[in-house]
């Protein structure tokens, strides 16, 4: 029957509400949702746009989200390269969303924040954290360059650590690959990371300038200060051209100096080869750990094709496609490197997968541990990393982490430990390990064993439970779990101090808390007094770079540029801009004038180093050139030519900023600079598809995200930009738009086997995982943001939220990311994932390719 009239009018309330929440929901300027991921709260700004914590609401897992404009050709540089690295030092990137204005991008979290941070916190870093962190970057460095791919803003801001305290580089706004041309003309980078070739404004091998700002890092975190900054930026350019950097206010080892002088060599053709520096001296045994590593994975991704034939990943194929999804999709996303929402599903649960997998261990070794606890069998545990640093003193030389494993290995097979503790002082995962060793020969140790005493008492506890089956399998898996642990060096390399992994652990069973504090390296530095000091040190040293840019004026004229239509600057707008203060150095793009794009367009050597015919060229640098008047007349030359509208702003800057360069040639570079971004051609693909005669005409980048229409036409990315990002965002130029010519990708690459994979989750995401970490923690809950009360400092404007609405109403199956805005209903031939297009191409192909042409 009717409802009575009370009741009518309460659903009346109801739907009215229900109405008004909806349509609040709407119209709020709030942004709470992108794609599949509900924003957390914002956690940075760079130069590109905000960076928020964020969650994939399908897994669960944290991510941050990078926003930028998609007119902004360094957002889509970085989206570029970015998302064809695959490497566990180097952020991984799950996902690219394409909304009206912006382009988010998915990236791993890292919770440590930056190196830079870091090292303010401590100070200065104990030599063998450098040398671990220090191998690590120069890994990733590594892989890049071994794909062809330089950084070219290398520095400690761009190196973030993860909640391990494992090192992660990251923004690779003006990354370009190298393969087309090895000698390079853009000036980028940040002045105290740039190397004297750059400062001298000379060509410069794009490889050799990233070995530099590694010295300079390297140099930053022994010594806690940079090598060469200078109140005056002048000053600053003066030394890194003409002195080498001191060696006096620092403790630290010969080792170490040689690789800094050797990193920091004013000739870029005397600089060591990144496989040199791994293996220094100074950076073992993680420097050969991390080769070997780097090595096997190039390889394995180099034959490509190996995606999904590991356990874990078989098993969540099966997973999925149980629960409906299309796995072939997923696949092809994957493979082709879409970056698109399945892909993005697809890491994101793989990571989950591994983890759950992998959790089950510190719950074993929890109990193990207390079981040795209840036992008491004998002091304080060792870490594994001291272990190995005890081992190689055991052994009287330096040996590598790689032969030690070997040997430890063979320890395993039945030999008698060769360790140097006494069994009480044994690590109880060497322990466990040792004796729970099937052979035959481990049981000359069982007496006093912990396993042994272990083993009892988990057979005990399963005798006198009703499931009594199962207690062998259960310490097999025990053992097996443990001896993986044992075996596996990155384990070691975690916590070379033995202050972090195993420690943690001890701490943890007691109270069976997680920590969720990346590492104990995370300490603050126990001296506060001098801490303080440095950090105010520091600060100066960097806010001298804020009144060299404020007082100096030194980017103004970049502000200037920023501001003109289209990058070029408009006439007579030559005034100052007062910047807001920034505590860090900055990254900077410019370009020179004075070098024609074909100069040195010639093939590049496989070694990083010019070839001979460049070097024979007198405007490369011997490196015996190094007075700075030479770069002061150069820069007053360039700003001689200048044109009028450009002649203000250049000559305020006409010697501390390299940037200046006549309109013309500048255009010209731009022109250059952004071919960098749309044809960077990797060396196989653009072969495969010459091979396979490809026109440049289908063979673009740019319908796919638009570039031929608005990109060239209205472009302003001042304006876009003007007066909402700091001053730090006026320091990264912008490459020019024009897009001309071919446009060609870089080799996909697949992920790591299994194996590796497994391998990885023991650096990256090992047992110390806080269990808050995962599984949708209520703490995320809590920092989502409440409709009311934003806890985002800015919150986008409503044109920005519209698209982000209509990404979040797409259902998961559709997809978001590339293909959300540029679905192949809406893209012509030209399409990104068309199957005439190079991306089709996987590098298992493209090793096929070559491996047939070999064989012809
Ligand atoms: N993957 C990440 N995990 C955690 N924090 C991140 C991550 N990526 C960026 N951030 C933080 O966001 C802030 C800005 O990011 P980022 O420096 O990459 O932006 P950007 O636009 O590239 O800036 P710039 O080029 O000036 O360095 C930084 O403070 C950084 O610590």
């Amino acid at each position: 029957m009717f409802a009575s009239k009370l009741e009518q009018n309460n659903l009346k309330a109801t739907i009215a509400a229900s109405y008004n929440k909806l349509y609040s929901q709407f119209s709020s300027d709030e942004l709470s949702e992108v794609g599949n991921y509900k924003i957390l709260k914002m956690i940075g700004e760079g130069s590109f746009g905000k960076v928020y914590l964020a969650r994939h609401r399908p897994t669960h897992q944290k991510v941050v989200l990078k926003t930028g404009s998609k007119r902004d050709p360094n957002v889509v540089r970085e989206v570029f390269y970015h998302r064809q690295f695959d490497y566990n030092h180097i952020t991984k990137l799950y996902e690219v969303i394409v909304t009206e204005n912006n382009v988010w991008m998915a990236l791993e979290y890292c919770s440590g924040r930056e190196l830079y941070e870091y090292l303010l916190m401590r100070k200065q870093l104990p030599a063998d954290e450098c040398s671990r962190l220090f191998s690590q970057i120069v890994g990733a460095v590594f892989y890049a360059h071994a794909l062809k791919c330089v950084h070219r803003d290398l520095k400690l801001e761009n190196i973030l650590l993860d909640k391990r305290g494992q090192a992660k580089l990251t923004d690779f706004g003006f990354t370009r690959e190298c393969a087309t041309k090895s000698m390079l003309e853009t000036i980028c980078g940040t002045t105290v990371y740039m190397a004297p070739e750059l400062i001298e404004k000379k060509t410069y091998d794009g490889f050799k300038i990233d070995t530099w700002s590694l010295g300079v890092i390297l140099y930053t975190l022994l010594f806690g200060c940079m090598p060469f900054d200078e109140e005056d930026e002048t000053r600053t350019k003066l030394k890194i051209v003409n002195e080498d950097p001191g060696y006096e206010n620092g403790v630290t080892t010969a080792a170490a100096k040689d690789l800094i002088s050797k990193l920091l060599q004013k000739d870029p053709l005397l600089r060591p080869s990144l496989e040199e520096v791994l293996n220094h001296q100074f950076l073992q045994p993680y420097g050969l750990y991390v080769l070997g590593k780097t090595e096997k994975i190039l390889k394995q991704q180099k034959r490509g094709g190996r995606n999904f034939r590991g356990k874990i990943e078989r098993r969540l194929l099966k997973k999925l496609k149980q629960s409906g999804f299309d796995t072939q999709g997923i696949k092809q996303s994957v493979n082709k490197r879409k970056c698109d929402c399945l892909s993005g599903l697809w890491y994101l649960s793989l990571e989950k997968e591994k983890r759950s997998e992998f959790t089950k261990l510190p719950r074993r070794s929890r109990s193990v541990l207390s079981v040795k606890r209840v036992f008491d069998v004998g002091p304080p545990l060792k870490s594994a990393a001291e272990s190995i640093k005890d081992f190689n003193s055991s052994a009287g030389q330096q040996t590598s982490l790689l032969r030690v494993v070997s040997r430890r290995s063979e320890d395993n097979a039945g030999r008698k430990p060769h360790s140097p503790h006494s069994e009480g002082q044994t690590s109880p995962l060497r322990a466990l390990q040792s004796n729970g060793s099937s052979s035959p020969s481990s049981g000359r140790h069982k007496k006093n064993n912990i396993f042994m005493k272990m083993t009892s008492f988990f057979k005990n506890k399963k005798q006198h439970s009703a499931h009594g089956t199962g207690s062998n399998s259960a310490n097999s898996s025990i053992i097996k779990k443990t001896e993986k642990r044992e075996f596996n060096p990155s384990m070691d390399l975690k916590e070379p101090n033995g202050t972090g992994a195993l420690h943690k652990s001890k701490l943890s069973f007691g109270s069976e808390k997680s920590e969720s504090v990346p590492s104990e390296a995370f300490k603050v530095h126990p001296d506060a007094t001098e801490s303080r000091h440095v950090l105010e040190k520091l600060k100066s040293n960097t806010s001298s770079e804020v009144s060299r840019q404020t007082s100096g004026g030194n980017y103004d004229s970049e502000f200037d540029y920023r501001n003109g239509k289209h990058g070029i600057p408009d006439d007579g707008d030559n005034q100052k801009y007062d910047p807001p203060p920034r505590g860090r150095p900055l990254s900077i793009v410019s370009h020179q004038s004075e070098f024609s794009n074909d100069t040195y367009n010639s093939e590049y050597s496989t070694d990083g180093n010019p070839p001979s015919s460049s070097k024979g060229n007198s405007t490369i640098s011997s490196g015996t050139n190094r007075n700075i008047n030479a770069v002061i007349m150069s820069a007053k030359s360039d700003s001689s030519e200048i044109n009028s509208s450009f002649n203000k702003a250049v000559a305020r800057r006409s010697v501390s900023i390299m940037s200046s360069a006549s309109s013309a040639s500048e255009k010209s570079s731009r022109a250059d600079s952004f071919q960098e971004i749309s044809t960077a051609p990797s060396p196989k693909g653009m072969d495969i598809r010459a091979m396979n005669g490809f026109t440049s005409g289908t063979d673009t980048v740019a319908p796919r995200i638009k570039l031929g229409s608005h990109w060239l036409s209205k472009r302003g990315p001042s304006s876009l930009r003007r007066g909402r990002l700091p001053k730090r965002t006026l320091n990264r130029k912008f490459m020019s738009r024009h897009s001309s010519g071919r446009q060609s990708v870089i080799q996909e690459e697949s992920s790591l086997t299994d194996e590796d994979e497994t391998q990885d989750l023991l650096i990256g995401q090992g047992p110390y995982v806080s269990s808050e970490e995962h599984e949708g923690s209520p703490k995320f809950e809590s920092q989502t943001p409440s409709k009311a009360g934003t806890p985002f400092s800015s919150v986008p404007t409503r044109e920005d939220i519209r698209p982000e609405v209509a990404s979040v109403r797409q259902s998961f199956s559709e997809g978001s990311g590339w293909s959300h805005d540029l679905s192949e209903d809406n893209v012509d031939s030209t399409n990104f994932d068309s199957g005439t297009h190079a991306e089709e191409y996987s590098v298992s192909e493209i090793a096929d390719h070559e491996d047939n042409k070999e064989g012809e």
